[in-house]
C-alpha cells in the first residue's frame, strides 16, 4: 500500500497522532479508521468539504471529544483519555471571541494567568501580597510582551478589542493561543471571517509564525487555496476518511483517486468514461477513465476531442467554456480569455498534452500510472 493513506510525513516520534480513530454519533460514523501523524515543526492541513469530519477530528486531537475507537498519542504517550488541559495543545477556532472588556495585553495573558495563578492571586492587587505571586506576574508580563512583539501587537497592548481592525483582532487571538508555548497548534478555519486582502496577508503571517515558533501546526479548512498555499502536507478528507495525504504539488498533479482529483483544483476536473471520447485524448481511454483539468485542454482545430459550446462566461483573466460532447458528457474548458469565441451551439475541437492527463480505474476510481 502506498504511503498516501497512512498520513505520515516525517521520521521519529510524532508530536501528535491519531491511530486508527473512528467516531460515531448514534448510528452514524462520521470519522472512520483515520490515522494521521503530525511531527514537531510540521505544518499539515486537513482539507475537506463541509461535513467531512474535519472539526470532529481536530476536537478528538484536542481532547474535546473522545474517539469511539482508536488512540490519540502525544510524543509517544497514549492521551486518549486525558483531559484537554493535560495535553498542552493550543486551539484557535473560527470565532476567536476575545474578551471585549479586557485590554489586548490582558486578553493575551489570560491563559497564562489561569494556568499559573490561583483564583486568589488573580484578584486585582494580589500581586502586592506575596513575592511568589509578584515573580509569576512579572514572568507572565514578560511572556505576554514577547509574543505581542512577535505578532506586531506591542503598540496596541492597552487597547480594547473593539478598538482594533479585524486583522489585529485575529493576531491577538493567535497570540493568546500561542502564549503558553504549546506542543501543537490546531487552527480551525482561522481565516474564514477575513476579506480577500486580509486573508492573503494573514496566510503569510501564519506561515511566518510557524517558521518562527517551530511548533507542529494543524490547519482545518474547506478552502483549498488556504491548504495548498500554507501547509507542508495536505490531508484530503472525504466522508470521514483521509483520501490522500501528500505535499500540495502531489495532491494537484498526482491525485490518488477520482474523488481527490475532482475535489482539488479551482475548476472541477473533466473525467471521461472509457470509450471513443477518452480514446481521442489517450489510447488508455479504451479501458480506463481519462481525467483532464479544464485548464489543460487547448482549443485545437486538429484535436481529437470535439464538443458543442453550450455557454461561455468571461471572468477577466479567464473564460469558462461549458460544452457537451457527442456522447452527451459535460465538458468544461478554461481559456486565458484571449481566444476568439465561436457562437453558442458551434462545435469546437480540443487536444491536451499526454503529461497533463490522468488515468483512473473505472471500478475503484484509483489512480493508474500513465506510463504503464
Ligand atoms: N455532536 C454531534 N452530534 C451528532 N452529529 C454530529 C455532532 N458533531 C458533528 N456531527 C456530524 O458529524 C459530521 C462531521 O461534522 P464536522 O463538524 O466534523 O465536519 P466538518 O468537516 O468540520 O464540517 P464544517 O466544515 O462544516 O465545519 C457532520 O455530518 C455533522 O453533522
Amino acid at each position: 500500500m502506498p504511503d498516501i493513506l497512512h498520513a505520515s510525513g516525517g521520521t521519529g516520534i510524532p508530536a501528535l497522532s491519531l491511530r486508527n480513530v473512528s467516531k460515531s454519533y448514534g448510528e452514524t460514523e462520521v470519522v472512520s479508521g483515520l490515522s494521521l501523524d503530525l511531527h514537531a515543526g510540521e505544518f499539515v492541513a486537513l482539507l475537506g468539504a463541509s461535513g467531512s469530519g474535519k472539526s470532529t477530528t481536530l476536537r478528538m486531537l484536542a481532547g474535546l471529544e473522545r474517539p469511539s475507537s482508536g488512540k490519540v498519542m502525544m510524543a509517544g504517550q497514549d492521551v486518549t483519555d486525558s483531559r484537554p488541559a493535560a495535553r498542552n495543545i493550543a486551539l484557535m477556532f473560527q470565532s476567536y471571541a476575545l474578551y471585549p472588556h479586557l485590554s489586548v495585553k490582558q486578553n493575551i495573558a489570560t491563559p497564562l494567568r489561569q494556568a499559573q495563578l490561583s483564583a486568589l492571586a488573580r484578584l486585582p492587587g494580589a500581586g502586592l501580597l506575596s513575592a511568589c505571586t509578584r515573580r509569576r506576574n512579572a514572568d507572565i508580563d514578560r511572556r505576554t510582551r514577547d509574543i505581542a512583539r512577535m505578532l506586531r501587537l506591542d503598540g496596541l497592548l492597552d487597547r480594547k478589542p473593539g478598538q482594533l481592525s479585524g486583522g489585529q483582532q485575529q493576531r491577538v487571538a493567535l497570540a493568546r493561543a500561542l502564549v503558553r508555548d504549546p506542543s501543537a497548534f490546531l487552527l480551525d478555519e482561522p481565516l474564514s471571517n477575513l476579506d480577500t486582502a486580509l486573508r492573503h496577508s494573514t496566510r503569510e503571517e501564519i506561515r511566518e509564525l510557524h517558521r518562527r515558533t517551530g511548533h507542529a501546526f494543524l490547519l482545518v479548512t474547506h478552502d483549498q487555496a488556504d491548504a495548498l498555499s500554507m501547509a507542508d502536507r495536505v490531508a484530503v478528507m472525504i466522508a470521514g476518511r483521509i483520501a490522500q495525504c501528500a505535499p500540495a504539488g502531489d495532491i494537484y498533479h498526482r491525485p490518488a483517486n477520482r474523488d481527490v482529483a475532482r475535489f482539488i483544483g479551482a475548476h472541477r476536473m473533466n473525467i471521461l468514461s472509457p470509450g471513443p471520447e477518452a480514446i481521442a485524448l489517450h489510447p488508455r481511454g479504451a479501458k480506463d477513465e481519462i481525467g483532464v483539468r479544464p485548464e489543460a485542454l487547448r482549443i485545437d482545430p486538429e484535436g481529437g476531442l470535439s464538443a458543442r459550446l453550450t455557454s461561455a462566461a468571461f471572468h477577466g483573466e479567464e473564460t469558462l467554456l461549458h460544452l457537451r460532447t457527442e456522447g452527451d458528457a459535460e465538458l468544461l474548458v478554461v481559456t486565458d480569455g484571449t481566444a476568439p469565441l465561436v457562437p453558442q451551439g458551434e462545435t469546437m475541437r480540443f487536444s491536451a498534452e499526454a503529461t497533463r492527463l490522468h488515468c483512473f480505474d473505472p471500478t475503484t476510481g484509483d489512480r493508474l500510472e500513465m506510463a504503464s
